[in-house]
């Protein structure tokens, strides 16, 4: 169990926390100050206006609010790359041959953004993530929790955990950002991490 705790508490600090730092502090536009009233606005319809501590069927009603999460980790995936070693022979489409033994990195952050797959891959967009606009996605352009036999094993449970977060902290303050896109840098880790401190404003909502 404390196994399974620590796991939890820095999954939680090195993925979810950097999904939500990311998302909120990073995005700056307007477009996504209008997500985090919309966002509140859909908290209150299924919580109601009270301290109500959100149940695990609450969590699951918030669609839009997950939306804008999947959002935010594409722009910001909290593991920007993962690495495999090649298990055999692949023939890419482009004529090359990667021999097997490899050492492969899949670049996460970089494939969010390729904007061969994604309509103006910088913008943060809301609606990105509605049904018909992924039913026709590639099942492999977007995976901020890997893909097949290797994958996330926290995914589910980090959604919830970073739903319930949003749940507490937009109910209670309103942010707004202090440093911006253009004033963040990212330094090469394992976890997308900013190079210095990210501020945020926390205004307590009345
Ligand atoms: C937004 C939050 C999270 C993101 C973006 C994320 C992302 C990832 C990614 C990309 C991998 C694959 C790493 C690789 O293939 O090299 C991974 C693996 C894993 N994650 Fe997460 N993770 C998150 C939260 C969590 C949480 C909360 C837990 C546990 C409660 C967790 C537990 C694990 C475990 C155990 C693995 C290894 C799976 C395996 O190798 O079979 N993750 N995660």
């Amino acid at each position: 169990m404390a196994g399974s705790g620590f796991v939890k508490a820095t999954s939680w600090k090195f993925t979810s926390c950097r999904c939500f730092n990311g998302g909120r502090i990073y995005e700056t536009d307007k477009r996504f100050n209008i997500a985090e009233e919309d966002i509140l606005q859909e908290i209150h319809e299924v919580l109601g206006e009270s301290d109500k501590f959100p149940t695990y069927n609450d969590l699951n009603k918030m669609k839009f609010m997950e939306r804008c999460i999947k959002e935010c980790l594409r722009l910001y995936p909290s593991v920007p790359f993962i690495s495999r070693v090649i298990g055999e022979d692949i023939k890419t489409t482009t004529g090359y041959t990667i021999p097997k033994g490899c050492d492969v990195n899949i670049h996460i952050y970089d494939l969010h953004r390729a904007p061969q797959i994604w309509e103006n891959p910088e913008k943060f967009d809301r609606d990105r993530f509605l049904p018909d606009n992924i039913a026709t996605r590639h099942p492999f352009a977007y995976i901020p929790f890997s893909a097949g036999p290797r994958n996330c094993t926290g995914q589910r449970y980090a959604l919830l955990e970073i739903k319930t977060a949003l749940c507490g902290i937009l109910s209670k303050f309103k942010l707004e950002p202090v440093d911006t896109p253009q004033t963040c840098r990212h330094k090469t880790d394992l976890v997308l991490r900013p190079n210095g401190e990210i501020k945020v404003r926390f205004i307590p909502r009345k």
